[in-house]
């Protein structure tokens, strides 16, 4: 975190009205700029972070500049003006062309990686009998429906290039430090296929 705010001090030297250079405050909690009297606080983006249910299985994907073989929940930056339940509905529709209800919220998380986002976890139900994926290809490179086994498999796999077979890497994903991690083991502990019922 102090790195993501060091970053955006370096970022803001300069006031976007005036040009004039801006002064930190001694807590670092903002720049004023002593020409126009402007403030400047430290922004974070807030994300959808979604991890869509069909009642039995999970949507994972990745992006092609994701690890070889590493499947994540679906995230996406919500607009202005939007709710988060509005960011969910759009992000899911938009990547995999699928309708979602029954949102959940999960846990939320500061991702400094590469700016500062405020990560808004939440499980989701795909529509009863929906469940064909239309990959955006613009945004993803893959997704697919995954098996209750074959999450827990993954899940286990702490290093996926010590286990590669024909140079194959296994399917594994994100490190316990994302929330994307807890998102989805929270899918597979309490079973949430089954108390947000597709
Ligand atoms: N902690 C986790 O578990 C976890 C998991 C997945 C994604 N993330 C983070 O969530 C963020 C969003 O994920 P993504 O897959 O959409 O990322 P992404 O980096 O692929 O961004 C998608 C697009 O959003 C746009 N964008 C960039 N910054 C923006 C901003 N501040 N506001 C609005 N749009 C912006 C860009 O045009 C970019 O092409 C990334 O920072 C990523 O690192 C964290």
């Amino acid at each position: 975190m102090a790195q993501a705010l060091l970053r955006w001090h370096d970022a803001h030297q300069f006031c976007s009205r005036c040009g004039q250079p801006t002064e930190k405050n001694v807590a670092g909690s903002k720049r004023v700029c002593p020409a126009s009297k402007s403030i400047y606080y430290p922004q974070m983006a807030p994300v959808v972070i979604t991890l869509v249910s069909d009642g039995t299985r999970c949507l994972l994907a990745r992006q092609s500049s994701f690890p070889k073989g590493m499947y994540s929940a679906l995230a996406g930056f919500c607009d202005i003006g939007e709710s988060v339940e509005e960011a969910v509905h759009r992000e899911v529709a938009e990547e995999v062309g699928l309708e979602v209800e029954r949102l959940q919220y999960s846990a939320s998380q500061h991702w400094p990686f590469p700016n500062s986002s405020l990560m808004i976890a939440c499980h989701a139900a795909v529509k009863p009998g929906h469940t064909e994926i239309k990959v955006n290809l613009r945004e993803l490179e893959a997704a697919a429906w995954f098996t209750h086994d074959e999450v827990v498999t993954a899940l286990k796999r702490n290093d996926p290039y010590t286990q590669q077979q024909n140079g194959t890497v296994p399917f594994w994903l994100p490190p316990k430090l994302a929330i994307a991690h807890h998102l989805i083991k929270e899918w597979v502990e309490k079973s949430t296929c089954s108390t947000v019922p597709a």
